[in-house]
C-alpha cells in the first residue's frame, strides 16, 4: 500500500502533471535476489531488472535533482546485499566524494576517488587489472568471464562523469582528463568480457560529457528528465527524457525497448541499516585491498 503513498514534497509535481501513475515506492531487500547481479532498475506496474550479467555497462543521465544519485545508491546498495561476496566496487565520486565517502571502509569498496587525479589513479589500476585479466585468460583458453570460475566482478561507478572530461576541466588538467577517457573507453570496450561493469552517471547529456567511444559499448541506458530532445538523444539515442513528468525518479531505461519506470527511493539512512544487517556477516567477505 505504501507504494501509493504520495509525499508532500512530489505534490506541487502532481499538480503540473495530473497523472495516475505517480509513484515514489521504497527499496526493499525483499526485491533482491540473492548471489544474482540483477539489480531492481524500476517499477513498471511489476519491478523491472537490469541484469549486469547480459548488459555490464549503464549509461545515467538527467538533469539535476531527478533521482541520478539515487539510482547509483539504490544499485550500489543491491549489490552489496545479493552478493556482498564477490563485488568489488571503484567509486569514482566527483561531487567532491560527498555521497560515497561514507562507504570507504566497507572491504567490498576498493576505492572512492572524489576528484579528476585520484579518479586518474584509480582508473589507471582497473586498466592494469584488465591487461592482466587478459593474460590470463589467454593462458586459460578463456574468451568471456561466463566461461570461466570467476566468481568476482567489479564494478566501477562514475557520478558526474563531466568531470573527466577533457574539453570540460581547466587546461593544467586537461591530460589527466584526455587518460581518463582513454581508460573509460578501454573499460567500455574490453572490460564487460572479463567481468568489470562500468555504471557512469552525468547531468549533462552532451558529447563532451559522454564521449562516443564510452557510449557504444554501453548498449544499456537510464535517462531522468532532460531539458530537451539533442539531450535525450546523447542518453538515448532517441527523443523521450524531455517529455517525462517532473517526477524525482521518474525515467527511461532502455535496452531493446524503451520503458517508462519509477526508480526505487533509497536514503543513506537506509543503506546505513542495511550495512549494519551485513556487518553481521563480515567473517565471510574477503578483504580484496
Ligand atoms: N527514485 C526516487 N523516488 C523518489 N524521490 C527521489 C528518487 N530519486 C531521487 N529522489 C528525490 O530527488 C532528490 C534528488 O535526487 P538525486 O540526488 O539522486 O539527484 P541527482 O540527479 O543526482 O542530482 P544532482 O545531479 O544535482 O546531483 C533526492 O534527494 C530525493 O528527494
Amino acid at each position: 500500500m505504501l507504494e501509493w503513498f504520495i509525499p508532500p514534497v512530489l505534490v506541487t509535481a502532481a499538480a503540473l502533471v495530473p497523472n495516475k501513475r505517480l509513484t515514489k515506492w521504497e527499496f526493499n531487500k525483499k526485491h533482491l535476489y540473492n548471489g544474482s547481479w540483477l539489480v531492481p532498475i524500476g517499477k513498471k506496474r511489476k519491478v523491472m531488472y537490469h541484469n549486469f550479467e547480459h548488459y555490464p555497462h549503464l549509461l545515467i543521465g538527467g538533469t539535476t535533482r531527478f533521482g541520478k544519485t539515487v539510482a547509483l545508491k539504490g544499485i550500489f546498495a543491491s549489490l552489496l546485499l545479493s552478493n556482498s561476496k564477490h563485488v568489488r566496487l571503484i567509486i569514482l565520486d566527483l561531487k567532491g566524494g560527498l555521497e560515497f565517502s561514507k562507504y570507504q571502509n566497507l572491504p567490498q569498496v576498493l576505492t572512492v576517488a572524489s576528484d579528476l587525479l585520484e579518479a586518474c589513479k584509480a582508473l589507471d589500476y582497473v586498466y592494469k587489472l584488465i591487461k592482466a585479466e587478459e593474460e590470463r585468460y589467454r593462458q586459460n583458453g578463456w574468451t568471456n568471464i561466463s566461461e570461466t570460475p570467476i566468481k568476482e566482478r567489479t564494478f566501477i561507478i562514475v557520478d558526474e562523469s563531466a568531470e573527466l572530461s577533457p574539453k570540460l576541466v581547466n587546461k593544467e588538467f586537461k591530460k589527466y582528463a584526455e587518460l581518463a577517457q582513454i581508460y573509460l573507453g578501454e573499460i567500455a570496450r574490453i572490460g564487460g568480457g572479463l567481468g568489470y561493469r562500468l555504471i557512469m552517471a552525468t547531468q549533462y547529456p552532451t558529447r563532451e560529457a559522454v564521449p562516443m567511444q564510452v557510449k557504444m559499448n554501453m548498449v544499456a541506458r537510464l535517462a531522468f528528465r532532460i531539458a530537451d530532445g539533442t539531450g535525450s538523444r546523447v542518453i538515448l539515442d532517441e527523443t523521450g527524457a524531455e517529455e517525462l513528468e517532473p517526477v524525482p525518479g521518474r525515467a527511461i531505461y532502455k535496452l531493446a525497448q524503451s520503458h517508462e519506470i519509477q526508480c526505487p527511493y533509497i536514503s543513506d539512512k537506509m543503506i546505513g541499516g542495511y550495512l549494519d544487517e551485513i556487518r553481521e556477516d563480515r567473517r565471510d567477505i574477503i578483504d580484496h585491498r
